[in-house]
């Protein structure tokens, strides 16, 4: 059994659409005893009238061979080919005794429905686990089949009670739905529970099946490998699987209730990570302080290692690459020393792109005379308090108090206050160890990460923005992707709410992390080329 098992979670998932043969019901089984009992009767009748002796049908030998996954005229002529036989096609409409290929077709359809009903069918008991899990975390589920037969073998295998919503053979006639590789029978099972493709799963166990999961942008298309074709459904789907059992299901860990305490560790899960990735990009964006160089007692000594500079550097010849930071855009730019990407400073007030070239983004500008005089006013109130530091940032100031004896922290906080109070444009937020006053409109590291997606054409599905931060400020940006991508947290001795699905511990992770992503990419790339 896979380790790295894939997880279909509440918060991600509204509902997950289950193929039926093969992923619910076992009816294998039904159709080769029709098939037999089909051909031998046929084969005896034909030997009785012309002499000739033939083998009988051989469940074994012949079943998989002619006539399993094949439309089922095709299957007929086949098998008659291999006893030498040929037959008129005849017409769909042919009753079961006419001696055509469709007729013959049509009498093993009838015998299919007798012999379900004598013998029953059967349903995989771990689907039915999975379905009862999904329930429980509020997931809806439906059923799909091509089958025109699929209400009686859904009965006869006592899997009829188990779904919210079926679109099967005869909804698809009546609909006028195309078959699989169209994926429309999946849509349309999605628009019957109020669900969009985007945040539903498609579980399925051929490979038209997980293409039209594909060609449908579900979010999740999961493939059961019933019959050693793994490689196959691994085209299109995101994550292969033995058995049903592999899956896990998470309950809805609402934001406002999650904390930091709740996340996995995005190592753990980096299986899940490169599941999302499957036939996508990511974009990766990334705080600076706490993220990329651990938290220090002065601002300037944030220095990053090589070994870092040189992960994200070699990162970025893979993917887009943003370091998105509260710091000066000029200041990060310096400290951080990675090349040809993009660099948002002051929250996401100045942003600039791979060749240093300032991008359209031209709010805070109005700004400045307000926090020009703030700057003087915080300097004048905290200069001669010892360790308070005062950073200006283009579109922002930090009063730091890391260095400030924890009882003159409140006399930190009133002078930000004041100066605060005789500016109707500025606002004030928090950090680590720091007051911080911006610009008082609706703009953050979330709104500009969107705004970077949308500027580089990066707001398609095709792309999986990536987020890792560790401060207050970087939830904006987590929140921003909680749905559409993967928000990582580098985590804090105290626990606190928060929008990140996964969690790293220090630098030293980020650092693993990113360098895994890098192998993963490149490794696809290499493969791409061969
Ligand atoms: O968005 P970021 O890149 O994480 O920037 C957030 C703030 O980071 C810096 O302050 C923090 O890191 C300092 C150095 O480790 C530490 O001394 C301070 O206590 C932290 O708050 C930076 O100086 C600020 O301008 C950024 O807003």
């Amino acid at each position: 059994m896979n380790s790295n098992r894939p997880i279909i979670s509440a918060s991600q998932f509204d509902a997950v659409i289950f193929d039926m043969d093969g992923v619910v019901t076992q009816t294998a089984h039904v159709h080769a005893a029709a098939w037999k009992k089909m051909f031998d009767s046929y084969l005896q009748q034909r030997s009785e009238r012309t002499g000739e002796q033939y083998e009988p049908f051989s469940v074994e030998a012949d079943y998989t061979r002619y006539v399993d996954g094949k439309p089922r005229y095709d299957g007929v002529r086949d098998f008659l080919k291999s006893r030498g036989i040929e037959l008129p096609e005849g017409e769909s409409g042919d009753g079961p005794e006419k001696e055509t290929i469709c007729g013959l077709g049509n009498r093993k359809n009838s015998f299919f429905q007798e012999v379900l009903e004598e013998q029953g069918a059967q349903r995989y008991e771990t689907t039915v686990e999975l379905i009862e899990k999904l329930k429980r975390a509020g997931i809806k589920t439906a059923i799909i089949s091509a089958s025109k037969n699929a209400r009686k073998v859904l009965k006869a295998a006592n899997a009829h009670d188990l779904f919210d919503a079926r679109v099967d053979g005869l909804d698809a006639e009546e609909m006028g739905l195309p078959g699989k590789p169209a994926p429309d029978v999946f849509v349309a099972a999605a628009e019957k529970l109020g669900a969009a493709p985007a945040r539903s799963v498609v579980v399925e166990d051929s490979q038209s099946g997980v293409q039209a999961g594909r060609a449908g942008g579900f979010g999740l298309v999961i493939g059961v490998d019933r019959s050693n074709q793994r490689e196959e459904l691994a085209r299109y789907a995101d994550v292969v699987v033995e058995d049903l059992a592999e899956v896990k299901v998470e309950k809805n860990n609402q934001s406002s209730e999650k904390t930091t305490d709740d996340l996995p560790c995005a190592l753990d899960r980096f299986n899940d990570v490169t599941c999302r990735l499957k036939n996508r990009q990511p974009a990766v964006f990334l705080d600076y302080d706490g993220t990329l160089t651990p938290i220090v007692d002065r601002p300037e000594d944030a220095v990053i290692t090589e070994e870092m500079r040189q992960t994200v550097q070699d990162l970025a010849d893979y993917c887009t690459v943003a370091i998105v930071s509260g710091r000066d855009r000029r200041d990060v730019e310096q400290l951080a020393g990675v090349k040809r990407i993009h660099y948002a400073g002051s929250h996401g007030f100045d942003i600039a792109d791979p060749e240093g070239r300032t991008m359209e983004n031209r709010q805070g500008e109005a700004f400045l005379p307000a926090l020009d005089q703030a700057e003087k006013a915080l300097h004048e109130r905290l200069d001669s308090l010892e360790g308070a530091q005062v950073e200006r940032k283009k579109f922002a100031i930090a009063v730091h108090f890391r260095r400030v004896p924890e009882s003159q922290h409140a006399q930190v906080e009133q002078a930000v206050d004041e100066v605060l109070a005789q500016s109707k444009d500025l606002r004030k937020t928090g950090g680590k160890m720091i007051h911080e006053l911006r610009p008082d409109i609706d703009w953050d590291k979330g709104r500009a990460l969107r705004w970077l997606l949308e500027k580089l054409n990066l707001n398609r599905r095709d792309v999986v923005p990536i987020y890792i931060g560790d401060d207050l400020t970087d939830e904006d940006a987590l929140r921003e992707i909680e749905q559409q991508g993967i928000g990582i947290l580098v985590r804090d001795e105290e626990a606190r709410p928060t929008h990140a699905r996964y969690a790293l511990e220090d630098t030293a992770e980020v650092r693993i992390f990113l360098r895994k992503l890098h192998d993963f990419l490149e490794e696809r790339e290499e493969e791409d080329e061969e």
